[in-house]
């Protein structure tokens, strides 16, 4: 609670609006408690009318149509219509500032999540599923309006309404009130049962609704390993064995759903009962008119929302509470990858030297280091290049550089500078990362090629694919760059995704261009194209190469052989391949393949 109670401030800020929303609601209840007053009043004129004329013999007919009746009814109609008119605006305006105003908190929070989300560190994502954070997002946020939407707005309306009417209740007999009050708690506790049994129920068929999702997504999109294997009837099966837990599911919902209504008529049906009884009773003492009985029994049909909502608002507010806390849990993330304060001038360029000095990292929950005492350096100018075995720390050792993670040991170094002294946002945008599982976003590829750039122009597009070698393919479509890729538009392969991730990275022309394994799915004439390309253009800035292959790496001015995360061979190709060591080895069989393949 402490931390939903902490989001007051939303309140605050929109505290005209809200304040004016909860006067709308205020007064909409005094008009809506008026109605019963007019009808008590015309009930009770109408009844005096019949007593004075009884003596008179005249029928309820004549009374009803005699001059002083017929005018209280017309005025006390017109009364009528004017009280529910403006108990109908003047509810459609509260709705219009309590809701929409939850609308606009609900906004203003998951932008500032979203923001905050971005900013959490990159083990936070490698430690928690990426369902969960993106339910954080959605659905906890929009568990959080609730309270400050529906649970707000019913418990104004359930405090002033009945407030308003138990208080006239009273003043008319508070004897006949408490009768009728008498069945009103077990109804709020009645409602505070159904409705968290609905949410509980609830959060299950979602559940089950995401499982049962998951298996079609899953089953289309492998629609042709389905045909290929002909398992169409397997996959029949698992669906339908998905989809009759969801049916079952829903069906036990529903019982208790369909309890809801008739429980809450049978509570209120007591209500008035026990005021038609008591009532009745107090009317042949002379206690209370028969208007106050109708006017009892309306009272307490317009109780009936407000004390049932208390039930489920309670539960409303139980649930955003636990939202916000599972969202206040993820901000609380402590974020080691930040700025430091730094006393030396502010950096304006980086040339590209990169030192490691006995960097080692251990991931979070790991036993054993992915790097362990890595020292390095490499030259503005240079291209350097990691092989090893899969798993031996190639990819940790260069999300080390941009700081996507801080080493556990060891310092790195730019330009001399420890990486931890340069402003995050600079050093990052000095580096053109180019990732092992290339992500290419739903939109156009010059949108995906200038992503990491504020503005540019079609010819530093066009210049970016050219030197990647990608340019030729993408004007072989129709639309050229403005194709669209991803759901809605076209697939591209595996080595044109990479190309044109790779022309993402160096349409930036960052000092320091890291590939990693990004040339796998190129073949050996288009990899030596981008190779002599980035040679002549990137001649003055550093490039890491992560690769499997000899052919990519041959070249580089300094080769380093990773294995379980530490350095054991590093050289030139010739001087690796004189070495006889692990490298000498992969050239060997590679070597071998290629003779093999020729045959
Ligand atoms: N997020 C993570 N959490 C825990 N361990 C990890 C994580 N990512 C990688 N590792 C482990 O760290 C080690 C190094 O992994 P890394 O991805 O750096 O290897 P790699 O040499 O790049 O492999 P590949 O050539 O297959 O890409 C591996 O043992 C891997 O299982």
């Amino acid at each position: 609670m402490k931390e939903l109670f902490k989001l007051n401030r939303f309140f605050w800020k929109y505290k005209g609006t809200v304040l004016i929303g909860t006067l709308f609601l205020v007064l909409a209840n005094v008009f809506l408690v008026w109605i019963p007053i007019l009808i008590r009043q015309t009930i009770d004129k109408v009844e005096e009318l019949s007593q004075e004329n009884a003596d008179a013999a005249v029928g309820v007919l004549d009374v009803l149509l005699s001059e002083e009746a017929g005018a209280l009814l017309a005025t006390n109609t017109a009364y009528l219509l004017l009280a529910v008119a403006l108990y109908g605006i003047l509810l459609y305006a509260t709705r219009q500032t309590l809701i929409v105003t939850s609308r606009k908190i609900e906004f203003d929070m998951r932008n500032e999540i979203f923001d905050r989300i971005q900013q959490l560190p990159q083990s936070y994502y490698s430690q928690n599923k990426s369902g969960d954070i993106y339910v954080r997002a959605t659905e906890d946020v929009q568990r959080v309006r609730e309270y400050f939407g529906p649970a707000f707005m019913y418990t104004i309306q359930t405090i002033s309404r009945a407030a308003i009417i138990i208080t006239i209740m009273v003043l008319v007999n508070p004897v006949l009130t408490l009768w009728a009050l008498l069945p009103l708690p077990v109804l709020t506790l009645f409602a505070y049962w159904v409705s968290g049994f609905i949410h509980k129920r609830s959060n299950e068929i979602q559940e089950q609704y995401a499982s049962l999702a998951g298996r079609a997504n899953e089953a289309f999109s492998s629609i042709r390993l389905i045909k290929a294997y002909a398992r169409e009837d397997y996959e029949k099966g698992r669906f339908m064995k998905e989809s009759e837990t969801y049916r079952r599911r829903k069906l036990r919902l529903d019982v208790v759903e369909s309890l809801f209504h008739p429980m809450l008529s049978l509570l209120i049906g007591l209500s008035i009962v026990l005021v038609i009884w008591q009532g009745g009773i107090m009317v042949t003492q002379g206690i209370i008119t028969i208007g106050n009985i109708a006017e009892f029994i309306i009272h307490v049909t317009y109780l009936t929302w407000p004390v049932a909502s208390l039930g489920y608002t309670i539960n409303l507010i139980q649930r955003s509470a636990a939202s916000q806390e599972r969202i206040a849990k993820m901000m609380r993330t402590p974020n080691e990858i930040q700025d430091t304060v730094s006393d030396s001038p502010e950096i304006t360029h980086i040339k590209g030297d990169i030192t490691f000095e006995n960097v080692s990292f251990v991931y979070p929950n790991a036993e054993t280091p992915a790097i362990d005492r890595v020292s390095f350096s490499v030259k503005a100018g240079q291209t350097v290049a990691f092989v090893g075995r899969t798993g031996s720390g190639k990819t940790t050792l260069v999300q080390l550089i941009p700081r996507l993670f801080n080493p556990s040991a060891g310092s790195i170094k730019i330009d001399g500078k420890d990486i931890t002294k340069i402003p995050l946002n600079f050093l990052r945008k000095n580096i053109g990362f180019v990732p092992q599982d290339t992500f290419l976003f739903s939109d156009t590829i010059k949108d995906n090629i200038a992503f990491g750039m504020e503005s540019f122009s079609v010819q530093d597009v066009e210049k970016a694919a050219e030197n990647a070698q990608v340019l030729e393919n993408i004007n072989d479509f129709e639309k050229g760059f403005d194709t669209l890729l991803g759901e809605r538009g076209i697939t591209l392969s595996g080595g044109q995704k990479q190309r044109t991730s790779i022309a993402r990275a160096i349409i930036r022309k960052p000092p320091i261009l890291i590939l990693d394994d990004s040339l796998s799915a190129v073949d050996t004439k288009t990899e030596d194209a981008i190779l002599t390309h980035l040679k002549h253009e990137f001649k003055s800035k550093t490039t890491i190469i992560i690769s499997h292959r000899i052919s990519t790496v041959k070249d580089a001015d300094c080769i380093f052989v990773l294995k379980d995360g530490s350095i054991t061979e590093s050289g030139k190709h010739e001087e690796l391949i004189n070495n006889q060591g692990y490298y000498a080895s992969m050239y060997r069989k590679q070597l071998l393949e290629q003779e093999l393949a020729q045959l």
